[in-house]
């Protein structure tokens, strides 16, 4: 069966969303900055600080070129994957996407005790915030289902997401 990807800004959920979905559909999860954290044996904010954005951007497509061969995963990708274009194209092959939204003063209060996010870290995090939002919010418009998270809980949305997959049969529970 296909895989289920979540996209979205970062804060909106897909990690937390993700594991849970993939829990309540008996399927692996993924979370591709918990994968590539592992692989390079430090967090991401180390990777963007020691081996740059450039470096983070490339194991993450070389990830996702692996994650878009096999099946029946939830994927919660990590917020700037859909910069890449190919990344989207490729997930999209053998994937249903799922875009996961909210406001920029949700995504505020969900992000701003976390440290492991560092393209929030540097100047005003709510003007980064618009700022970024901004240049990707078109790109998150590929998917083909987007679960508005902001007054929701995460069990809420995982049955939201369950319920479109049920009615466009890419499951049959
Ligand atoms: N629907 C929600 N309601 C309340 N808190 C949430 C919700 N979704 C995510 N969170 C919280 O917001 C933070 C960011 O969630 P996370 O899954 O890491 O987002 P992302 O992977 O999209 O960056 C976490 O502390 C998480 O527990
Ligand atoms: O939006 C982005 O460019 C990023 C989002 C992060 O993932 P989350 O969206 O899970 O926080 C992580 O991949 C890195 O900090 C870059
Ligand atoms: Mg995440």
């Amino acid at each position: 069966m296909k895989n289920i990807v979540l996209i979205g800004f970062m804060g909106t959920g897909k990690t937390v969303v993700g594991r849970r979905l993939a829990r309540r559909l008996k399927r692996e999860f993924i979370d591709t900055d918990a994968e590539i954290e592992k692989l390079m044996g430090k967090t991401v904010a180390q990777i963007f600080a020691r081996d740059g954005v450039v470096r983070f951007r490339s194991e993450e497509e070389l990830l996702v070129k692996k994650l878009a061969k096999r099946e029946d995963l939830v994927i919660a990708t990590g917020g700037g994957m859909v910069l890449n274009t190919e990344n989207l194209l490729l997930l999209k092959e053998n994937g249903i996407l799922v875009a996961l939204t909210a406001s920029p003063e949700i995504i505020y209060d969900r992000v701003r005790g976390n440290k492991n996010r560092p393209l929030l870290m540097h100047g005003d995090m709510m003007e980064k915030i618009r700022e970024l939002l901004q240049e990707r919010e078109n790109a998150y418009k590929a998917a083909e289902i987007t679960v508005d998270t902001g007054n929701s809980s995460i069990v809420e949305i995982v049955e939201q997401i369950t319920r479109c997959l049920l009615e466009r049969n890419y499951i049959t529970y």
